[in-house]
């Protein structure tokens, strides 16, 4: 089985999930896209449900697929979210941002009772960190806010090179937000609580990909199958 296609049997592990008539938060990334198009197959054959997506990419993918569509400021909270991420750790932390989606998916993961991870089981990591941590920038005071990042850094005990993050055509990527994006080259990230805390408090920042406690489960596919984690 290929890569897409554990990912699209994690999507499906995780539909199992979906009641009808639940609010439901949609994430962002190849894995997530697979659970959006899934949940728009039991659309069409019935199922009542109403999707918040995290991006102007899963709002297209969602409009598409014939997903409906609300926002946070119509309903009040979402039953589950279900998304993709870049690395997850034993305690259910996560890495995500590497579609650059991270504000809107943290947003949507915190106003959720449940949030499902899905991911192929590369993602699975003892220690969070060999994934490059998106933290997402104001443009101005860009160079106060690095040096504040480096040295939240060096607080937390960790190190490693930062880059402004490029789009495919070579120009600066831009999130749905209009922010920008530092990727940071960590390796290891032994405590990930106390860097996320030390990011949010830095006013340049907007948001960071360390996704701390959000994470009820992890449905992980594999070439043996599929495992669920609940996080104790
Ligand atoms: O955080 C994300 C987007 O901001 C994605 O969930 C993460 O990058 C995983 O993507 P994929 O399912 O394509 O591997």
């Amino acid at each position: 089985m290929n890569m897409d296609q554990l990912k699209r049997q994690a999507a499906a592990r995780a539909l199992d999930e979906v009641r009808d008539g639940m609010q439901l938060g949609l994430g962002t990334g190849s894995t997530a896209k697979h659970f959006v198009e899934l949940l728009g197959e039991r659309v069409a054959a019935g199922l009542n449900v109403i999707g918040v997506p995290t991006s102007e990419a899963t709002r297209a993918d969602a409009e598409r697929c014939g997903v409906p569509l609300t926002t946070l400021d119509e309903i009040d909270h979402l039953d589950i979210t279900v998304d993709g991420a870049d690395e997850i750790d034993p305690q259910l932390n996560l890495i995500k941002g590497g579609g650059g989606a991270l504000l809107r998916e943290k947003i949507v993961a915190a106003a959720s009772d449940r949030m499902i991870v899905i991911a192929d089981d590369t993602k699975w990591v003892p220690t969070l960190g060999r994934f490059p941590l998106p933290v997402e920038v104001i443009p101005f005071g860009l160079g106060a806010t690095r040096r504040a990042i480096e040295k939240a850094f060096v607080e937390c005990g960790v190190s490693g090179q930062m880059a402004v993050r490029k789009a495919k055509d070579g120009h600066v990527f831009v999130t749905d937000g209009g922010h920008w994006i530092v990727d940071a080259q960590l390796g290891r990230i032994a405590d990930p609580a106390s860097l996320a805390k030390a990011l949010s408090a830095i006013p340049g920042v907007v948001e960071h990909g360390l996704f701390i406690g959000l994470a009820s489960s992890a449905v992980l596919a594999g070439g043996e199958g599929i495992r669920v984690i609940e996080r104790r």
